[in-house]
């Protein structure tokens, strides 16, 4: 029971409390934000830093008339919170619950969709642009991090808005942290402006000082200017985004709500671009995650108490597998480099970055700026190994292209996350990098269906000449046991039968595995064949196989548009095989909302129970 917060079920609610009042919600969301993550799991760490700006934003500002975009959108529980998802917030991330991420379909309060990083401020000048253009007057919120804000779209949104000449409102939430710590040259600049907050109110002082110095002559108006300049630059904070187009508001202490208010009402009155400044801490008003941003930046459920994770699952992560083979192989070999567009910890580089801390580099969120590094460091005889999500890849698509496979450069792509990664959901998922990878003439595709496998293949690609890639999911394997027999485009044969070919990659072949005792007691006796190279896919087992059994099904946790089972009918169309009975599983062509990764398996057809009953209908001749 909340003395305040049960009574907000909408921004009026809101407006129409005191600033004691408003303090007092703000400890009230905390509290209610560490019950109910430390449940779901989620982003805890990036919302409790943004209580008191949701606050003084909903306070000011009339959403939904008003627009406002948060960038990559984990930070918008609060938000969600207050404007009547209250009640539903038990839900978060659960599958048929809200979203962790704001969804135009969800509420008429989240006006555009976010997930990935660094457009909040295209999509914002995009509204700003289509009120000028109709006439209309509300005002456009852009609410962004300073980890995204090293984003090479955030950059090319704020270099057009900047000279506009229209009203929008950057609020730039800066709290020193991406996942882990900021990076760059941005981030070092944002951190002199930190340590000058005093410098605000001087910036008034001068402006209106030298507004009074007596003009004498042209000579003595250059030199004035000229000291203006210096001056501005030696003392006025923010002359960054001043320069650029933007009036600069701040610092202001992003946990203060009454000059939050004051900063954002003032805001409104001034024509433009504009941006408030404001500093605040990642996981403010709980210990553990004051303590720990990083580790309660995405969390599992937990224990409130401890702040120690309750549940735990045996075997490694494949990211964990991925990065102490990395460590192993690089010791050995000096020309390996590691690169992370900041995801130092989830794809496994930690260990890395302590051992080989030169050979490591965390350029920011700037996947597409990654991959054309990396291609210049292979074209100098350097291996990159740049360990990635595969829905962030989608970034670095025309590099991957341009840069990478154009000029065969060694650049071998960790693609982490690969497949349906649960509960973030739509915008998540690593479902296409199969299908835009497998169209590009050089690259090499692997995806291991256990740690084992993994090391082989990294092992491989590191040697291999040429644009290399391994995919493989969120989730936890083992790596016992040693594979000793990747070869350049072959599968790997796991069982032989008569009765249909079943060919999948990755962690599918373990779902096809798991019910092959069942079905071989059925009378059915398959040819497994665990793909491994999806480029270049080993067509002759794959022929062989085929016109074997005349039946094929293919497994992939991948759209079946353009995946694997594509390129598996271009061999049948092109071999003429005729009389096949053919059957794609693999993601639908449509996104995947969020879920446990086991209930959207389900959801797709890609669990134990569905694929076996596809096998059953397959065999039975009745079957058309
Ligand atoms: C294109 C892209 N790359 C990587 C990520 C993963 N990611 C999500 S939040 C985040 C850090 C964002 O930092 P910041 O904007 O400062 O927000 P904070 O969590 O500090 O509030 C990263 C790297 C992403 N969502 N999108
Ligand atoms: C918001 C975001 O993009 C990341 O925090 C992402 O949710 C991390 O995913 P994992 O939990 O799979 O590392
Ligand atoms: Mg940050």
């Amino acid at each position: 029971m909340y003395k305040y917060l049960d009574k907000i079920n909408s921004p009026a609610d809101i407006k129409r409390l005191k600033t004691y009042e408003l303090n007092a919600v703000a400890k009230e969301i905390r509290d209610f934000l560490v019950q109910n993550v430390s449940k779901t799991g989620g982003h805890l760490a990036s919302n409790l830093g943004v209580v008191e700006l949701t606050i003084a934003l909903l306070t000011v500002f009339d959403f939904p008339e008003d627009k406002i975009v948060w960038d990559v959108g984990h930070q918008s529980y609060v938000y969600k919170i207050l404007t009547g998802r209250r009640d539903r917030f038990n839900t978060l991330r659960q599958m048929g619950g809200i979203s962790g991420f704001p969804k135009r379909q969800e509420s008429i309060f989240d006006m555009f969709g976010t997930g990935h990083a660094s457009t909040s401020i295209s999509a914002a000048l995009g509204m700003a642009r289509a009120r000028d253009l109709e006439g209309k007057d509300f005002q456009v919120v852009a609410v962004i991090g300073d980890g995204a804000l090293t984003g090479g779209i955030a950059l090319e949104g704020l270099n057009d808005a900047g000279r506009s000449n229209t009203d929008i409102l950057i609020v730039l939430n800066d709290n020193e942290m991406s996942i882990s710590h900021n990076v760059g040259g941005l981030s070092l600049y944002l951190s002199q402006l930190r340590a000058a907050p005093v410098y605000s109110k001087i910036k008034e002082d001068v402006k209106q000082k030298l507004k009074h110095v007596p003009v004498l002559g042209d000579k003595m108006t250059r030199t004035i200017e000229r000291a203006k300049e210096g001056i501005k630059y030696l003392i006025i904070p923010g002359m960054f985004f001043e320069d650029l187009g933007y009036t600069y508001l701040g610092p202001v202490d992003g946990h203060d709500i009454s000059s939050l208010i004051k900063i954002f009402e003032v805001s409104i009155d001034i024509k433009g671009p504009k941006i408030v400044h404001a500093i605040t801490k990642k996981g403010y008003g709980y210990g553990p995650a004051e303590k720990s941003p990083a580790r309660f930046h995405g969390v599992d459920p937990f224990d409130i108490n401890t702040g120690e994770t309750i549940v735990h699952k045996n075997g490694k992560t494949f990211s964990k597998i991925f990065g102490e083979e990395l460590v192993q192989i690089a010791e050995k070999d000096r020309r390996i480099v590691a690169i992370t567009a900041a995801m130092e910890d989830g794809t496994g580089l930690a260990e890395f970055s302590k051992k080989f801390p030169d050979r490591f580099f965390d350029v920011g969120i700037a996947e597409q700026h990654a991959v054309t590094m990396a291609a210049g460091l292979a074209s100098l005889g350097f291996i990159p190994v740049f360990a990635v999500y595969s829905t962030f890849l989608q970034r670095g698509f025309d590099q991957i292209i341009h840069d990478v496979c154009m000029q065969n450069l060694h650049v071998v792509l960790a693609i982490d996350r690969a497949g349906l990664v649960g509960h973030d959901g739509e915008t998540h998922h690593g479902v296409f990098d199969i299908s835009y990878l497998s169209m590009i003439p050089n690259m090499t595709i692997m995806s291991p269906r256990n740690g084992a496998e993994l090391k082989a293949m990294l092992k491989f690609a590191v040697k291999h000449e040429g644009p290399v890639s391994i995919r493989y999911p969120r989730g936890y394997t083992n790596d016992e046991g040693s594979v000793d027999d990747i070869k350049y485009g072959k599968a790997e044969l796991v069982e032989q039968g008569d009765d249909l070919s079943i060919i999948c990659e990755g962690m599918m072949c373990n779902t096809v595995l798991s019910i092959l005792e069942e079905i071989k007691r059925l009378g059915i006796h398959p040819d497994v064949i665990n793909i491994r190279f999806i480029k270049p896919i080993d067509e002759d087992l794959i022929v062989s196989s085929i016109k074997k059994t005349g039946r094929v099904i293919i497994v992939e946790n991948n759209v079946v548009k353009g995946g694997l089972g594509s390129s598996i009918l271009q061999i049948i169309a092109e071999k003429n095989i005729k009389n096949v009975k053919i059957k794609l599983l693999g993601i639908p062509d449509r996104f995947i909302s969020h879920g446990s990764q086991e209930e959207l398996y389900k959801l797709c057809g890609l669990d134990a129970d569905s694929i076996k009953k596809h096998i059953l209908e397959m065999v039975d001749d009745n079957e058309q």
